[in-house]
């Protein structure tokens, strides 16, 4: 499904990627794991397109995607939940949904029941359900980050890029948000994942990523990754 083969990518004359891969296979989640600053978001952002790598190879079905722009790749099938809150403020609930299915209008893929869609994500989501025509500003912070998970979602993805969903929730929104993982896991659906969280996201994923310094330091099967002497001592300690 989604293929990074040597990925070098920063910011201006600041190298934060050096020559990464990393795999997601079709149904399967992927979780990416690291401290502070080890490259996880521009990792997500590079294969977005809302930067472009350096060097390196980025793939979706076997297409190349990097250089592409991120409009172009949203309509290949490749949804990103952005690190923050990122709504639309003045617009509804549900208008922010509609927005997230709007790359589906202009022909890269067959566009499906955007409707039925919507309701599905109601259910998925029934916080945002009961809250359908409030404008996005005035939901909490947990509210917002389900609905930009949730707007992810409604473009019918073949891939998710899950940037920190939890960060800054109550823990009872973080284990809501997780359950949501597994429910769109069950659907089939295919996603990497930045979780600050890393034992919670080893549990939902099948497979891992430790970056470290902009370099893949370990990965493995999720189950082996969380008995991994040198993981836990980094990396699972307290956490979720
Ligand atoms: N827009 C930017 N301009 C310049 N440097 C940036 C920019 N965004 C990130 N960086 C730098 O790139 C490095 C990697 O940042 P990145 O956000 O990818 O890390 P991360 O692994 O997601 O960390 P965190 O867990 O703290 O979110 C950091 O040193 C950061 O300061």
């Amino acid at each position: 499904m989604l293929t990074i083969k040597n990925l070098s990518a920063g910011y201006g004359k600041v190298q934060v990627l050096h020559g990464i891969g990393i795999e997601v296979p079709k149904g399967q989640v992927v979780t990416l794991i690291g401290s502070n600053g080890a490259g996880k978001t521009t990792t997500m952002r590079a294969v977005s397109g809302m930067i472009r790598p350096t060097a390196g190879e980025i793939t979706l079905n076997g297409k190349r995607i990097d250089g592409l722009e991120s409009y172009t790749i949203a309509r290949l099938g490749l949804a990103h939940s952005p690190e923050g809150r990122r709504v639309f403020a003045t617009m509804s609930v549900v208008d922010n949904l509609r927005l997230g299915a709007f790359p589906r209008y202009t022909g890269a893929r067959p566009k499906g029941d955007v409707d039925a869609d919507l309701e599905k994500a109601m259910e998925l989501f029934p916080r945002l359900k009961e809250r359908r025509t409030q404008l996005a500003g005035t939901l909490s912070g947990g509210e917002q980050q389900m609905l930009a998970m949730a707007r992810a979602v409604m473009l019918n993805p073949e891939l998710v890029l899950l940037d920190e969903p939890s960060m800054g929730l109550a823990p009872i929104l973080v284990d809501e948000v997780f359950k949501i993982i597994g429910r769109l896991k069950e659907q089939g659906v295919t996603m990497l994942l930045v979780e600050q969280f890393a034992a919670a996201a080893l549990a939902v994923a099948d497979y891992g990523y430790v970056l470290e310094n902009g370099r893949i330091s370990v990965h493995g099967p999720a189950a082996k990754l969380r008995d991994d002497p040198a993981v836990k001592a980094a990396y699972l300690g307290g956490g979720h």
